[in-house]
């Protein structure tokens, strides 16, 4: 039996559509019934998470579709996984949930084990956890830690602060609050908040009428594919790459904290980088004394054919700080120096210090994979998956170009002629029983669960030929 049987007894075994529109009736009727008391305009079908199973999303209609979007990338064992009910229906889960502590405060007995399941599953040379509640949310407080550790540096970690520093941080002033900034790439996403905002350069609608921090970017690599066929070309935009990075450390008027990069840029159009690029970054990072921040909140927990996206690169020294969210549940961000822990308490800290429930959920979600050997598993029903795309995008060429994500599991992406095509293709595919989504302005980007598997695949490869060929 494979996982998914195991896990999934009674998952549908195709998907099934039962309505002439998606959204159909039903999800209209409750979109506007929504829309009275909630923003309902970003709704593309109303779920029925009690029938959702396993790969299969349920809408209010009865339509039943595979999902390979998954809640944008969030669902890490499939819909109503049992193993994880069974964590929800814990002693332990209910008291987290009904009595949530303030766990800065008021730590649980529990709670050093519950952040050490957690940091069971780290990227390798990361031994401490923060904790915070979403992905936006763990990658500003990383920003925080990063700061921190810089000036600390520079005053000496158990130095005091100056009275300066204490009048003047109160009128947001220099020296208290100094000009430091955090180093981006052209089109990363890494949230919504202020700081996290302003390091997010995919698309102005994330940002507009927002102050922002006047922080610098770089460019991210833009490949040839297939990379096969373009390797010194891609080599040099390497090398371009990093020579501005470099060049933005030497001039920038003010001193570069850390620089935040996502292993595969996800929302941004899964741009993907070579493992020499990052190890050129991380050499940048430590010839200036920068913070390596690794954004892993898309491409963490096993989505890219390792636990963590970036283990791939193999850097050395390990990045200094890793984010997670998604498809851990829980938020916040790994660390191995000591000295990045703020050098006084309440620093970093607010009432709930991130959600027990959650880390829980974190360590049962790691604790699963490892289980069932699913870093491993989604590596070759991608692999298998890829192979099945690249014919078709043999067959399709203008509507699958730059196929992309060879050797990275079930992240895969393409782009199509135009972003009307793209949205168009995401529509037809709903109809076609596949719920799919887009990055970028006109890829579409595939996100199953973990539990996605070779029967998947080929349903997946049978909509897209199908689609494509009536276009
Ligand atoms: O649009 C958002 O805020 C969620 C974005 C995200 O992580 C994504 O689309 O990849
Ligand atoms: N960044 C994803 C937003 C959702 C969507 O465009 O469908």
């Amino acid at each position: 039996m494979t996982v998914s049987e195991q896990y999934f007894p009674q998952e549908p075994t195709a998907p099934k559509v039962v309505t002439s529109t998606i959204p159909g009736p039903e999800s209209q009727r409750k979109i506007k019934e929504l829309g009275q008391v909630f923003d309902e305009r970003h709704a593309y079908f109303v779920a029925d998470y009690t029938k959702s199973t396993g790969n299969y999303i349920v809408d209010v209609d009865g339509n039943v579709l595979l999902d390979v979007y998954a809640q944008i990338a969030s669902i890490p064992l499939g819909y109503n996984n049992p193993a994880l009910r069974e964590v929800a229906k814990s002693d332990r889960m209910i008291r987290a949930i009904i009595d949530r502590p303030a766990q800065g405060n008021f730590p649980g007995a529990d709670l050093a084990e519950i952040a050490g399941d957690v940091l069971k599953a780290a990227p390798k040379g990361q031994k401490f956890l923060w904790s915070g509640l979403c992905g936006a949310d763990a990658n500003e407080l990383a920003f925080k830690a990063a700061f921190m550790y810089y000036q600390s540096q520079k005053r000496g970690y158990n130095a005091e602060f100056s009275k300066d520093e204490q009048t003047s941080v109160m009128a947001n002033e220099a020296p208290g609050a100094p000009e430091l900034a955090i180093l981006s790439f052209e089109n990363a996403f890494h949230g919504r908040l202020f700081a996290s905002a302003s390091v997010t350069r995919s698309k102005p609608i994330h940002k507009l009428d927002l102050p922002a921090f006047k922080w610098p970017k770089a460019q991210f690599p833009a490949y040839q594919y297939p990379l096969g066929d373009h390797e010194d070309a891609n080599k040099k935009e390497d090398a371009r790459c990093l020579a501005i990075v470099e060049d933005i450390f030497q001039n920038w008027h003010a001193p570069i904290a850390g620089v935040i990069i996502e292993p595969i840029q996800s929302e941004g159009g899964d741009n993907h980088a070579s493992a020499s690029f990052f190890q050129g970054l991380r050499d940048i990072t430590l010839k200036y004394k920068s913070l390596l921040i690794i954004d892993e909140v898309q491409t963490g927990v096993g989505a890219t054919g390792a636990f963590w996206g970036h283990e791939k690169f193999n850097l050395s020294p390990a990045a200094d700080i890793v984010t997670f969210s998604k498809k851990f549940q829980s938020a916040g961000y790994f660390y191995n120096n000591p000295q990045i822990t703020p050098n006084q308490p309440y620093r970093q800290f607010n009432t709930w210090c991130g959600d027990p429930a959650r880390m829980i959920l974190a360590g049962a979600i790691a604790k699963e994979i490892v289980k069932n050997d699913l870093v491993r598993k989604t590596s070759d029903v991608g692999d298998y998956l890829y192979a099945e795309l690249a014919k078709l995008a043999a067959k399709y060429p203008k509507d699958m170009q730059n196929l992309r994500g060879e050797k990275c599991a079930t992240f895969i992406a393409w782009t199509l002629e135009s972003g009307a095509k793209r949205n168009q293709f995401l529509a037809d595919m709903k109809m076609a029983g596949v719920n799919i989504g887009g990055c970028a302005e006109a890829s579409v980007r595939l996100r199953p669960t973990l539990t996605f598997e070779e029967k998947h695949a080929d349903i997946l490869v049978k909509a897209i030929d199908a689609v494509l060929s009536k276009k």
